[in-house]
């Protein structure tokens, strides 16, 4: 297996569904099989918040997820527990500042995705030279999925990124729904992604197509 082409990430990064067992009105693997069926483009398994499984329920969950994924032919990615990831031979790891160090997650995973979050010029060149396969940008605008979240920072370091001829696949995240992608793509994001405005949608699939559908429609 070799490293995945950036050109083949963009388009992974297109519509990025990211939720845990916390985030939905109904079970797990029930919403990330609409939001797929929608047209949901990657996947992440993130089990973070009040009341998040751990130990082998967690396991057990993730692995019902992913077989999910596999069946769809969508990558499945584990925010975060790079042990996790390794144990169910995930496609991938994403992983934020405050997490275990870029350049020890790559030697640990080897040729799989591995997604960084940046928050400035100098961090995402340094992710870049540590091995990311793209970059999560944001919070664009202020969101409810994270508690620790930083300040909203609309698209300026998306623009900033593309300024400097930031070759990495990027997608942004942070309180995005398909009504205020249209920017965000405009912005130079190859994607976005998304927790609540999918997991908490009335209909996961009709939330995962109007996204699916401002992603596309903006050009
Ligand atoms: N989980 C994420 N996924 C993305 C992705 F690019 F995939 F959209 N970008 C950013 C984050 C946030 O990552 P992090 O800063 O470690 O916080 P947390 O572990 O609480 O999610
Ligand atoms: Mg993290």
């Amino acid at each position: 297996m070799s490293r995945i082409q950036s050109d083949v990430m963009r388009e992974l990064l297109k519509v990025y569904f990211i939720a845990g067992s916390v985030n939905g009105k109904k079970d797990l693997v029930s919403i990330v099989e609409e939001a797929i069926d929608g047209g949901v483009t990657l996947f992440q398994y993130r089990e973070k918040g009040n009341g998040a499984l751990t130990g082998d329920a967690k396991y057990e969950l993730a692995k019902r997820v992913q077989e999910l994924c596999k069946r769809k032919n969508i990558p499945f990615i584990v925010n975060d527990d790079v042990d996790l990831a390794l144990e169910l031979d995930a496609d991938g790891v994403h992983i934020g500042q405050e997490d275990e160090a870029a350049a020890s997650v790559r030697e640990k995973i080897g040729d799989k995705i591995l997604g960084i979050s940046v928050h400035t010029l100098e961090q995402a060149q340094k992710a870049a030279a540590q091995g990311a396969d793209y970059f999560g940008v944001g919070p664009i605008f202020s969101t409810q999925s994270k508690a620790d979240a930083r300040d909203a920072q609309g698209t300026a370091l998306i623009e900033l990124f593309k300024n400097h001829k930031i070759e990495t696949p990027i997608v942004a995240i942070g309180g995005i729904t398909a009504e205020n992608t249209p920017p965000i793509i405009k912005a130079g994001a190859d994607g976005v992604s998304v927790i609540s405005a999918i997991s908490q949608a009335d209909s996961v699939y009709e939330a995962a197509k109007k996204l699916k559908e401002a992603v596309f429609q903006t050009v």
